[in-house]
């Protein structure tokens, strides 16, 4: 069975998908140009946004009748811009095993996704003073603390340079993979898509923006 299914969708002009089957377990690279409706696609994959018509499955269930904090649990996103708390980076790590209602991990378990993210600060700097790479790789690494199925990664690499950038996306693919979980990644870089993907989806074949520019 698909991961995703996405039947006869309509999104505000922007997005239509007559018919789209998303597979579990793989790495599916989103790619297309700017403003092509990769992020709002995403969104949907979350249901923070919801198609204007259309139906999305999630792994076979309509996923406007699925309890949206379920599947939240199930299916974890990390945003373009990272959302940061003020606080340190511990807090930060933390927040999302709070909310998600699962055991949060002890101090060694947090500095070890800290290593993994090859983000070398201590446990209690403040969040706010990262870089915007940092913040990038400090929501990463909470992301990866999150016992989700599916991440939804919207650029995760545009803050970094392209050293840190392929090793931290090494780095998450190898976790995506050793832990039989499914990722589904926004990049603008055609050369990691190729090398990464097993699955590609090319957005401009749905988009209605670049279909009419
Ligand atoms: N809520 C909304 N209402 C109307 N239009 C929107 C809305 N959200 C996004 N758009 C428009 O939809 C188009 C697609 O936006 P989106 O952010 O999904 O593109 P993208 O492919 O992710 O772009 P980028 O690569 O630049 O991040 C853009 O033209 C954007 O202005």
């Amino acid at each position: 069975m698909a991961l995703f299914r996405a039947e006869n969708i309509k999104v505000k002009g922007i997005i239509e998908i007559n018919k789209l089957e998303i597979p579990a377990q793989q790495i599916v690279c989103i790619v297309g140009k700017s403003g092509s409706g990769k992020s709002t696609f995403l969104r949907l994959l979350n249901h923070l946004d919801s198609p204007d018509e259309g139906t999305i499955f999630y792994q076979g269930e309509n996923m406007q009748k699925m309890n949206p904090i379920e599947l939240r649990r199930s299916i974890t996103m990390v945003p373009q811009t990272p959302v940061i708390f003020s606080g340190s980076v511990e807090d930060n790590l933390k927040i999302g095993q709070k909310l998600s209602g699962i055991d949060v991990v002890n101090e060694l378990k947090l500095k070890e996704t800290l290593e993994k993210v090859f983000l070398h600060k201590s446990l209690d700097a403040p969040a706010e003073d990262l870089s915007g790479g940092e913040k990038q790789r400090l929501a990463l690494a909470r992301a990866m603390l999150l016992q989700a199925d599916v991440f939804l990664l919207d650029e995760p690499s545009s803050a970094l340079d392209s050293d840190t950038a392929a090793k931290v996306i090494d780095m998450f693919i190898e976790f995506i993979k050793t832990q039989n979980k499914s990722l589904i990644m926004i990049t603008h870089d055609l050369e990691l898509a190729r090398r990464v993907a097993d699955v590609t989806i090319e957005m401009d074949q749905y988009s209605k923006t670049s279909l009419n520019s």
